[in-house]
């Protein structure tokens, strides 16, 4: 979520086309839910771009082949001996330049056709073996629409307490942390609710939602 939030405010172009497409579907009154999911392509393309532009496992994990083997890649083949540690890099994966043009801008419509409908085969390439898949898109994706139903997002005019001078966003390798789970450093970001009734329709829906564990995963168990 921090990766999508610095997109907002580093890359702000596509926001308003989120939004019309959510307003379209979801109007004021209420806060998306899954039920638009399907209506709602664009928020699908920006769970995409996100987990495509600075992917949170970077490397992926290790695995270890357990035969000799051969694979092809680009005409040539390669020898993979048996006991080879191997990594699908998702650093390279996602930021291949004949794939992906402009590969290090954030460019969700990089996933849409011309009506404005998710591309065949757009899906995530770093998800082939990661069983936590259908979690992560599904928390992207409801945090996403809701965030930008809600919110504008943007920059903080506060000054770095560090320096004193304005906060420098950055989107360079030195602004992420970690190696193996990777995210953006800490940075400030000014959340301002779109409107007065938008903010009073999100209270509400909090209020009223339920919040006990207990309550909830029951439900879900039965799916
Ligand atoms: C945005 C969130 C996530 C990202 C970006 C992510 C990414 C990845 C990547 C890149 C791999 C390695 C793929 C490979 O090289 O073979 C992986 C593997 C794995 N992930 Fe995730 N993951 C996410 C969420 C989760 C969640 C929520 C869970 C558990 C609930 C999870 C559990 C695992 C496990 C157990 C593996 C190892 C699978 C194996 O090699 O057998 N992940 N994930």
């Amino acid at each position: 979520m921090h990766t999508f939030i610095l997109a907002c405010i580093l890359y702000p172009k596509w926001i308003p086309h989120a939004q019309r497409e959510i307003d379209a579907i979801v109007g004021e009154d209420r806060i998306p839910s899954f039920k638009d999911r399907s209506r709602l392509p664009y928020v699908e393309a920006i769970v995409r771009e996100t987990l495509r532009w600075r992917p949170a496992g970077r490397f992926g994990v290790p695995h270890q082949s357990t035969a000799d083997d051969v694979v092809e890649y680009k005409g040539i083949e390669y020898f993979i001996p048996k006991g080879s540690i191997l990594f699908a890099v998702s650093w390279a994966i996602e930021h291949d330049q004949e794939i992906f043009e402009h590969h290090d801008l954030f460019q969700p419509d990089r996933f849409l056709d011309d009506t404005n409908n998710l591309k065949a085969g757009y899906e995530t390439t770093i998800f082939t073996v990661c069983p936590g898949m259908p979690f992560a898109e599904r928390s992207l994706w409801i945090n996403i629409a809701m965030m930008l139903w809600t919110f504008n997002i943007g920059k903080s005019d506060e000054p770095d307490p560090k320096t004193g001078l304005p906060f420098r966003y950055d989107d360079g390798d030195s602004a992420f942390h970690g190696e193996f789970a990777s995210g953006p450093l800490k940075f400030p970001a000014v959340f301002k609710p779109r409107s007065a009734h938008r903010a009073e329709v999100a209270r509400q829906e909090w209020a009223v939602c339920e919040k006990d564990l207990n309550v909830l995963l029951p439900q879900y168990k039965e799916h």
